[in-house]
């Protein structure tokens, strides 16, 4: 018997290779799939990962609440999705919020450690930032002191007399509606002012105001740079290790952050120090009680610069929302016109007494934070340990997301969602604060200031200076847009607040009896 061993050779290479190529695919394929696809985890008791995209996203950069969106209607009301290496929870319904964001607040109360929000710009400061602990507790209940509802007291007539000021502003620069003006400035100056004088006790007093500009444009850049979703670095960790100019953009801020701040404080101390008059407001406060709590400069700067962080864009963009959206709602204004008119009159305009007399107007705040809340997203929760909620393993270090607007547009609570409509409100007499507490989580109003023990803490001022703003403004005014300039309502500006592209409008004085009250008040300084 003789073999032919070519016939064999020929028979065998052929698998050979064909195995050898397998091998040669499937050996980095097993090693890159868990960096491109879901893993599947579950708990010891067999409760799997909320269901999600079978891939893994390196970034969401554009409207990303419209793919939430469709997710959460393709998987449900808590799905997963993996960004890169970290695990994302989305929730968008009501009770699920309730039961994971509030009930289970010791576990999903903490925040990630984004690279470029976190490390890069607040370092793990200004509350926002600030892992659940101590520190963050700490941090919190200092500030609560003055933002707490019964402090706002205090600050009434300020911003009674900033929202005076916000009037007047757009009556001479927009010359009595002969101009059309783009409102952004106005409203970031007037939420900036109240920021400086709660925690600074100053004011800028005037539109061409350096601070102004630097301040606003500091609070953008924030805003741009720290998505929840936009950033690749957050989501790889050895991209941290590349020098990018995003990441220069970032260390600019936190240096802008502290030098703008920072140089406010050093001349609010010098002036302490040399026994001047200085008043009581936030930084007096947290220079006061800087050794007993062991706060660090950076702490000081961060807490200060936080207010007009996180109180200046999102305050100033709803009132950008509400000037976008009137022009093209004549009869929502009409009703408004009404509703001053019988209660308040056409020889004073509102102030913060009246709020709970004008539920209409009530009504169109409340629902231009519900359709044009300005961070759909609040700010990610994250979780501190393993949690199982009806079937779905929930691990430690999972970023956690309320899904705002998908809880916005639920059909089953507001009808017709897609519709600006005020009167869905009417009935309604709490205040968001209030509403936020509902036992039923299906009756709250909207999600627009987040939920839990993360809720913000400045959702009592941002609510006074928004009556304060837009019942006065609706008060004073006709809206009117440009023919030719549309106003989008769909596109905006920010990865994390959003506010609305640039436009123009003029606003058109409603009464005779406007010009003798803004005469009533004009620019002072207020600085030490
Ligand atoms: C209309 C205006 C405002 C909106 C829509 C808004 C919205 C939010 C949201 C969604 C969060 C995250 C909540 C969460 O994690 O569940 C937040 C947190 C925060 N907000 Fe506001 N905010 C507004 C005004 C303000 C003002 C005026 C201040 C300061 C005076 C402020 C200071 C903060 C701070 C410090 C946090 C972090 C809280 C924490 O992590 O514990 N916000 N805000």
């Amino acid at each position: 018997m003789s073999f032919n061993l070519g016939n064999i050779t020929r028979l065998a290479y052929p698998r050979l290779n064909d195995f050898l190529i397998a091998v040669m695919v499937a050996t980095p394929l097993y090693f890159l799939a868990p960096i491109f696809l879901r893993v599947r985890i579950s708990d010891r008791n067999g409760n799997t990962l909320p269901p999600g995209p079978p891939i893994r996203y390196a970034f969401l950069r554009n409207y990303p609440e419209r793919a939430l969106d469709y997710w959460a209607k393709k998987y449900g009301p808590l799905f997963s999705i993996w960004m890169g290496s970290q695990l994302f929870v989305v929730i968008s319904d009501p009770q699920i919020a309730r039961d994971l964001l509030v009930t289970q607040g010791a576990t999903f109360s903490s925040r990630k450690r984004y690279f470029m929000k976190n490390q890069v710009i607040l370092r793990g400061r200004a509350i926002t930032a600030s892992e659940y602990g101590d520190k963050w507790r700490q941090h919190r209940r200092i500030v609560a002191q003055v933002l707490a509802p019964k402090a706002m007291q205090g600050f009434a007539s300020i911003m009674e007399y900033e929202s005076h000021i916000l009037i007047k502003s757009l009556y001479e620069e927009g010359q009595k509606g002969k101009l059309p003006i783009n409102p952004a400035h106005y409203a970031g100056r007037f939420a900036l002012n109240n920021m400086l004088i709660i925690s600074f006790g100053m004011r800028t007093d005037s539109s061409s105001d350096p601070l102004v500009e630097k301040a606003l444009i500091l609070a953008m850049e924030f805003m741009d740079l720290t998505g929840p979703w936009s950033n690749v670095v957050d989501f790889f960790e050895p991209l941290q290790w590349i020098p990018t100019a995003k990441r220069s953009r970032g260390h600019k801020v936190h240096d802008g952050l502290i030098n703008v701040y920072g140089s406010m404080i050093r001349r609010f101390q010098s002036r302490m120090d040399s026994g001047g008059e200085v008043p009581d407001f936030l930084v007096k406060t947290l220079i006061q009680c800087r050794e007993e709590e062991g706060l660090d400069w950076e702490d000081i700067c961060m807490l200060a610069a936080v207010f007009t962080l996180g109180g200046v864009p999102s305050t100033s963009g709803i009132i950008q929302w509400f000037l976008a959206l009137i022009p093209s709602h004549p009869d929502i204004a009409a009703k408004a016109y009404e509703e001053l008119d019988r209660v308040v009159g056409r020889e004073r305009w509102p102030n913060i007494d009246d709020e709970f007399n004008l539920p209409y107007i009530r009504a169109i705040i409340k629902e231009v934070q519900r359709v044009h809340a300005p961070f759909w997203m609040a700010t990610p929760h994250y979780t501190s340990q393993d949690f199982a909620y009806k079937g779905n393993f929930i691990p430690k270090d999972t970023a956690v997301v309320l899904n705002c607007y998908t809880l916005h547009h639920n059909e089953e609570r507001y009808p017709d969602p897609f519709t600006f409509k005020p009167e869905r409100y009417l009935g309604d007499d709490l205040s968001c604060a209030e509403s936020a507490k509902l036992g039923n989580a299906m009756d709250r109003d909207h999600w627009t200031f987040g939920a839990g023990r993360r809720i913000c803490p400045g959702l009592p001022a941002a609510e006074r200076e928004l009556w304060l703003a837009i019942s006065r403004l609706l008060w004073a005014y006709t809206f009117h847009a440009l023919p030719d300039e549309p106003i989008s309502l769909e596109e905006y500006d920010g990865k994390s607040g959003r506010t609305p592209r640039a436009y123009r409008l003029r606003l058109v004085p409603r009464l005779e009896t406007l010009s003798l009250i803004l005469k009533q008040a004009d620019e002072v300084k207020i600085s030490w």
